[in-house]
């Protein structure tokens, strides 16, 4: 029943994808679906529920013949939606399809769905908590292995198991906290069981914080893990893009800044899905359009989740052997340099305004330069997610071609590669592979399953906020406030699975949702 107590109209849709394909499925779901199997497969009775029946598919006035199909019979309560449904399996030709949607739309009370109508049916008659239809959307949108191990945890319940499970503590010990109000003076109702009450209510906090402090993980698995590639012009940063992507996505020239904007490639690294940025070079210039692309270079390094620094192979170690041979120091300067990094030589020792650095590509990075295009360096110590390309080993010469490279320093992976030869790429890929699983949570079936949206955040944040005044009115000797304030922590998480929901709620989550889901 809706909220004028009429029975929901029966909906229906093409479930399979659009175009010509093999067979196209079509649901119908509400009361009226078992009038329309019997009308349109031409038969007296209902078939037997969840048995495929071969019939000639008509149209229930004119009884012209559409298409031969396959119709499965789901009654209610034991279906997708849990009500009603039916299933028409016929071929997947435009025609057969427009027939249909006539045919359906000609019996009464019937009409298309609309964008994650017959998931918004399931939720609401209960088959599906709202992480599991988030879990479905997320499923259908994976794109990746490991997007859809995660997806298909969440649709299963993995989430909801966990959220459910803290609700009901809290609700125990609200029971107990209410108990104690109400019967306090008793001697059945000791202080003792207020004591435990309030302790499991801290343990559920710390583990609620605890699911808090994943790093992000899942929500980087779901929306893709963003590397920056950056460095000074002409390096090869868009030939590393378009090896990476195995297409020409850059424009690839010998002039340096040739790169201005942000060029944005989705790829899929061992199952995860990455979005690339190809940046504008590094360096302090005049012309105001490649400045502004210098600026959003370095914007895009901060928000990224691993920073990739392409360098010109020979022109680091022409530089790195005249500063003999200290590799450790020499690589943070040389980052310091382009802005990367903190250097923590940079300020000590060196003078803005006299820095001078000779690149490959001739241009003289002054002490401006460095200051320039430093405000968005990361500090120092965190280079676990920067990898350090060494670019061009195919121009090296002499000694300089079997060197014997660190393969990490201060945390930092250095990898050497060709673009133009594919030299090194293989394991610079495996580098960068590793950096990603591990930000996506490696082993993502061990353990508690993942947060995956910034909706779960919020709400999980909302009841820590809620349990930590629960504490502090405990503390004080207010029982009434402190059970307000569990009471709160259970509508967030009622908000949570959908426990409570509201049209607004439903609306975000339901608005991702194709026709037809
Ligand atoms: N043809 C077809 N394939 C499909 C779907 C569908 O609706 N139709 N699905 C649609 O998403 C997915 C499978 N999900 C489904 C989930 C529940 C039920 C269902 O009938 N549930 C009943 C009975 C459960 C049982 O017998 O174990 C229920 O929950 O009561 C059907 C499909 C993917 N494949
Ligand atoms: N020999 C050699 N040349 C390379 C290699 N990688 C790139 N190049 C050349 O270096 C030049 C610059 O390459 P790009 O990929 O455009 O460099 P970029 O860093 O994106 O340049 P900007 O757009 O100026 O920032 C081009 O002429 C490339 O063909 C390499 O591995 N070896």
């Amino acid at each position: 029943m809706n909220s004028v107590g009429m029975p929901p109209d029966t909906i229906f849709s093409l479930s399979s994808g659009h175009g010509k394909c093999g067979v196209a499925v079509i649901r119908v779901s509400g009361a009226s679906a078992g009038n329309a199997l019997m009308k349109m497969g031409n038969l007296r009775q209902l078939p037997t529920p969840r048995v495929a029946v071969l019939r000639k598919v008509i149209h229930p006035d004119s009884a012209e013949h559409i298409d031969n199909g396959l119709i499965i019979w789901f009654p209610a309560p034991n279906s997708f939606t849990g009500e009603d449904c039916v299933e028409f399996h016929v071929h997947g030709g435009p025609a057969i399809l427009v027939s249909m949607v006539t045919a359906l739309s000609a019996i009464p009370g019937v009409r298309q769905a609309e964008a994650g109508e017959f998931t918004k049916r399931a939720f609401m008659n209960g088959k599906l908590d709202l992480t599991e239809v988030e879990g479905l959307g997320d499923l259908i949108h994976a794109e990746t292995e490991a997007q859809r191990k995660q997806a298909l945890r969440q649709m299963d319940g993995a989430l909801s198991q966990l959220y459910t499970s803290w609700r009901q503590r809290i609700i125990k010990v609200i029971a107990d906290v209410e108990a104690h109000i109400d019967f306090g003076e008793d001697e059945l109702i000791e202080d003792h069981i207020l004591e435990s009450a309030a302790s499991r209510a801290e343990e559920i906090q710390k583990e609620i914080q605890i699911h808090l402090q994943d790093n992000r993980q899942g929500e980087r698995l779901r929306n893709g893990v963003h590397v920056a590639i950056l460095g000074e012009p002409n390096v090869g940063k868009s030939s590393l893009l378009n090896s990476i992507c195995q297409r020409p996505a850059a424009i690839v020239s010998h002039i340096p800044g040739t790169t201005r904007d942000i060029v944005e490639s989705a790829v899929n690294i061992g199952g995860f899905p990455v979005l690339l940025s190809d940046t504008a070079g590094l360096r302090d210039t005049v012309d105001i359009v490649e400045k502004e692309g210098v600026r959003r270079a370095l914007n895009r390094a901060r928000l990224s989740d691993v920073k990739v620094v392409v360098v010109d192979v020979q022109s680091f170690l022409r530089h790195w052997k005249t500063s003999a041979n200290n590799i450790d120091s020499d690589v943070k300067q040389h980052l310091g340099y382009i802005g990367i990094i903190e250097d923590p030589t940079e300020s000590s020792n060196v003078n803005e305004n006299d820095v001078s650095m000779e690149t490959d590509s001739g241009i003289n990075m002054t002490g401006h330069t460095n200051t320039a295009i430093s405000r968005e360096k990361i500090p120092s110590e965190d280079l676990q997610n920067v990898i350090l390309v060494l670019n061009k080993s195919d121009l090296l010469e002499g000694r300089d071609v079997n060197m014997d490279l660190p393969h990490s320093c201060k945390g930092m992976d250095v990898c050497m590669v060709s673009c133009k030869t594919g030299q090194g790429m293989e394991a610079f890929v495996q580098v960068l592979a590793e950096k990603i699983k591990i930000l996506c949570g490696g082993n993502l079936l061990a353990g508690n399953p993942s947060l995956t949206q910034a909706r779960h955040r919020l709400l999980l944040n909302n009841c820590v906020h809620h349990l930590t005044r629960f504490s502090q009115y405990y503390r004080f000797g207010d029982e009434v406030l402190a059970a307000e304030s569990l009471r709160k922590t259970i509508r967030e998480m009622g908000k949570l699975t959908g426990k409570i929901s509201t049209e607004d709620i439903l609306d975000v989550i339901f608005k991702d949702f194709c026709i037809g889901k």
